[in-house]
């Protein structure tokens, strides 16, 4: 690529920036009834704030950032204190104990497993940036706890970008959001000019044929600004960082696969301040009056919210997911800002059908905002789900929960990733389960959790239970679609061609006037992600090149492809390829075909739209 297209990106890039400055200029215009002067001072603030922000956050270097540790994160209310109660604050003696630590020795006494088994990422709050690790076995070790651990060498020694996310306030503003993109715009296009340079003087890296070779756009450092920008950004970006970021490196390309895997550890956190600013609006001023104690240490910082400890009045223990302000209101920009950086990016394919794409994603993202609808999809599922042994959804607590907080009782496991690191035996039960829940949430409940992210399935070792949390991507599936995809399943299954055909016309991913190119790809990829279920007797997941199968006929598809997918596809497919690469992850063997049968047999075609199939999975 020549200088001069790099060039012209970074004038992309920074055109971007100037956008907003413009679109700020008529919004200031428009203001004429509001108080002009402090939309222009905060304006400036926000602009000066996000700009020395993104000027840091867009080097992609490690600062040397050092904050200690609040010693208060535990707050404890007083029972007879009814008016709110915040401001009693007592320690517990754990907390005194660690007070007196230096900041390191406080990251190495917090990497572990809190009462109930839950591993609590506590080194957040202490430094900044990205720093590589080794993870060892004994680090390993406080996951599996009484399980036997199975390691290769390679993997106890693996080098691991860890990233100590940082206490910073989320923009919460159109436009501190839209700014923060634009300076990642100009930060990618700086870094592209760069790489572009070192390879004229140091040549490209050997090729592979990989796209990160090709790209100069794709460098290790402008994938590690994307990562911590999205960090800081959270929101609907990251959440699509996330989507992206458990794809196969076949799909994805390995630079940008690492700076997302990043990104799946987890957002910086919300500062106290802004976050008692949620709750009281929220939940009303009284909310402590609930609980017995509230940990402002937050046990994750996911793309929408952060997710707290508590203990409530009856003693039971909770997660309190506690969204961040301003991200529900900026779906629709944050998904154009993201669009327009692809769009300048040049490297997404005509084919993908990005407008499509990011319309249904705008649609998925304002489900997931909507904290009360996720408490309803997740009772449903525990409605769902109470017969099946095996599976638990924890209860929902009304009573603490709202719009933008929702509170669940807290359950302990350990996400799918780290149960690749125990026993054979234990890695084929979760990978069952894992298809036999996929299976049955489509073909019986008609009813699927969408978000195949590691951490949503945390596996509780002592009980042979997968806990299940995260409900806000859960969607209906119409009868009919589900019908005809059990066909069309059921024919990749068989290699039957002229079914897969049928069906996948019918269900709306070919539109009949396909050229044979594109018909002889489409139906080759029906048939590697059936060969799972073609043989009876267990498939080994271990010795799969499903996604590099996919990946190649992918590319043709692309090309060929008149139609995009059907709204239905894009959760759903996110869903299975989630589950078929969780089982290559845990490299488990799994009846696929015994278990597909089993559903094929106990279902009722043609049924009217509410009843559910009577079909049970064993
Ligand atoms: N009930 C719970 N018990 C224990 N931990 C929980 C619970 N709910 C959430 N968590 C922790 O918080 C993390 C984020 O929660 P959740 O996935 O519900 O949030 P989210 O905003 O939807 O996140 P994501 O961006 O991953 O989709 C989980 O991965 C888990 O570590």
């Amino acid at each position: 690529m020549s200088s001069f297209n790099q060039l012209g990106r970074l004038v992309n890039g920074l055109s971007l920036i100037a956008r907003e400055v413009a679109k700020r200029s008529q919004t200031i215009e428009h203001a004429k009834n509001g108080d002009l002067e402090t939309l222009i001072s905060s304006s400036l603030k926000n602009a000066l704030l996000s700009a020395t922000d993104l000027t840091g956050l867009t080097k992609g270097k490690v600062r040397e950032f050092s904050k200690p540790r609040p010693k208060d994160s535990v707050v404890y209310f007083n029972s007879t204190n009814d008016g709110g109660g915040k401001d009693v604050v007592n320690y517990s003696s754990n907390d005194i104990a660690r007070a007196s630590l230096t900041s390191d020795e406080k990251v190495d006494s917090d990497k572990g497993v809190s009462n109930n088994g839950q591993t609590i990422p506590q080194e957040r709050l202490v430094n900044d940036g990205l720093e590589t690790e080794c993870e060892s076995t004994s680090d390993n070790k406080r996951y599996v706890d009484g399980g036997e651990v199975v390691k290769t060498a390679a993997e106890a020694t693996v080098p691991v970008k860890r990233r100590r996310p940082r206490e910073r306030k989320v923009p919460a503003t159109t436009f501190s959001r839209a700014f923060g993109f634009a300076a990642l715009g100009a930060g990618l296009a700086w870094g592209t000019v760069q790489e572009s340079a070192k390879r004229l003087v140091y040549g490209s890296p050997i090729s592979n044929e990989k796209q990160s070779a090709v790209s100069p756009f794709l460098s290790e450092k402008n994938a590690e600004r994307l990562a911590l920008a999205l960090c800081r950004m959270r929101g609907a970006a990251l959440k699509l960082g996330q989507m992206l970021s458990i794809q196969d490196e076949s799909l994805v390309p390995a630079p940008i696969l690492a700076a997302l895997d990043i990104v799946r550890q987890g957002a910086d956190v919300m500062p106290r301040s802004q976050l008692n600013q949620v709750l009281d609006a929220e939940l009303g001023p009284g909310w402590s009056t609930k609980l017995t104690s509230f940990d402002y240490e937050p046990l994750a910082a996911a793309s929408i919210g952060q997710v707290h400890r508590a203990v409530m009045k009856d003693g039971m223990d909770v997660a309190m997911k506690i969204q961040y302000p301003g991200v529900a209101d900026s779906i629709e920009s944050d998904i154009e800002n993201v669009k327009l950086l692809l769009d300048y990016t040049n490297l997404i394919p005509k084919g993908l059908y990005l407008d499509r794409a990011m319309k249904v994603a705008k649609e998925e993202l304002s489900r997931e905002c909507d904290y009360q609808l996720e408490a309803s999809n997740q009772k449903r599922f525990r409605d769902m789900l109470s017969g099946h042994e095996g599976f638990y959804v924890p209860l929902v607590v009304d009573d603490i929960s709202g719009k933008r907080v929702l509170t669940t009782e807290l359950i302990s496991g350990v996400p799918i990733d780290k149960v690749a690191l125990l026993d054979q035996g234990t890695r084929n039960y979760v990978g069952r389960k894992l298809l036999e829940l996929t299976l049955m949430e489509l073909f019986v409940f008609r009813f699927m959790q969408t978000d195949p992210n590691w951490s949503n399935f945390l596996y509780d070792e002592t009980t042979k239970t997968i806990n299940l949390i995260d409900f806000g991507a859960a969607r209906d599936y119409p009868k009919r679609f589900v019908d005809d995809y059990l066909r069309m399943v059921m024919a990749c299954a068989n290699n039957d061609r002229a079914a897969v055909i049928e069906m996948s016309q019918r269900l709306g991913f070919l539109t009949g006037k396909e050229s044979e190119v594109m018909l002889e790809a489409h139906v080759q990829a029906g048939f590697v992600v059936g060969l799972p279920f073609s043989k009876s007797g267990g498939y080994d997941f271990r010795s799969t090149n499903i996604t590099q199968s996919i990946s190649n006929l992918g590319a043709t598809m692309l090309r060929h492809r008149l139609t995009p997918p059907p709204d239905e596809a894009y959760s759903l497919h996110r869903k299975l390829s989630g589950a078929f690469l969780a089982c290559i992850k845990l490299g488990a063997v799994v009846p696929c075909r015994e278990l597909l049968l089993d559903v094929y047999e106990h279902y009722h075609f043609g049924e009217d739209e509410w009843s559910l199939s009577t079909a049970s999975v064993s």
